[in-house]
């Protein structure tokens, strides 16, 4: 796993999950050197996250655009397309066939990682009955993990819970992205499959995904140095 990360820091990415970009910005700058690695979610995204995207790729940093992108494969093609000029390093499809098979043909040869979204750290297992699933959320993870490497996909978004589940399916040049990470003590708010930092990494995740522990702390950038503390130690 180690070949896929050169940097220690990329393998801790910072949800920029604010209201504009002059937050994001903000938080940017709060953090310096303490984050490389950066992701956009719709609610930057709809308020201009693509040239704030643009700009923290100028700037020397890494970008995960966050769409989880789902329709007709046509249409996700011609999504992923468009994406793959941006010049982000990951971009999120939920991990349906038709979905991950369009993608991969909009990727097509460049730089652009596919992430395929198993199942939303929100989720357990009455969340996915009530949503008409009828597996449990390891085995849902499980198939869909399989069917992200016969799809062609980069990478899998799971919970920490089931890297190693996932890692058996994919794996080891796949990638594994993690959100629902909470250091110990820290609110789970919606999420409900959370790791600590530490765990996760010895999980074997690549890349964590943390928002809210870090961008609503009172000192985000003490925050931030925590948890690659936590990283630097596990890894
Ligand atoms: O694709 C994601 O990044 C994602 C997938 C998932 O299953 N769960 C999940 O929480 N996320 C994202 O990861 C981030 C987690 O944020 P916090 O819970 O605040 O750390 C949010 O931006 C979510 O949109």
């Amino acid at each position: 796993m180690a070949q896929k990360i050169n940097d220690l820091r990329d393998r801790m990415i910072v949800g920029l999950d604010v209201p504009t970009i002059w937050d994001a910005y903000r938080i940017v700058a709060t953090l310096g050197d303490e984050a490389s690695f950066y992701k956009i979610g719709y609610r930057l995204a709809f308020a201009g996250g693509l040239d704030l995207a643009r700009q923290l790729i100028s700037e020397g940093k890494k970008v995960f655009l966050d769409l989880k992108l789902h329709d007709i494969g046509n249409t996700v093609t011609e999504g992923v397309e468009s994406v793959t000029k941006l010049g982000v390093t990951f971009l999120t499809v939920h991990a349906y066939p038709q979905t991950m098979r369009g993608a991969v043909e909009g990727r097509g040869e460049s730089a652009l990682r596919l992430l395929a979204v198993t199942a939303l750290t929100s989720y357990d297992d009455g969340d996915l009955k009530d949503a008409g699933y009828g597996l449990a959320v390891r085995d849902l993870v499980r198939m869909r993990a399989q069917q992200a490497r016969i799809a062609g996909v980069d990478g899998i978004v799971c919970s920490a819970a089931e890297t190693e589940i996932v890692r058996d399916v994919i794996g080891p040049d796949m990638v594994i992205v993690t959100p629902g990470i909470r250091p110990a003590g820290s609110a789970a708010g919606d999420q409900k499959r959370t790791l600590t930092p530490t765990e996760a990494i010895r999980a074997g995740a690549d890349h964590l995904v943390i928002a809210r522990p870090i961008i609503r702390a009172a000192d985000p950038r003490a925050a931030a140095a925590a948890i690659m503390d936590e990283i630097a130690g596990a890894a």
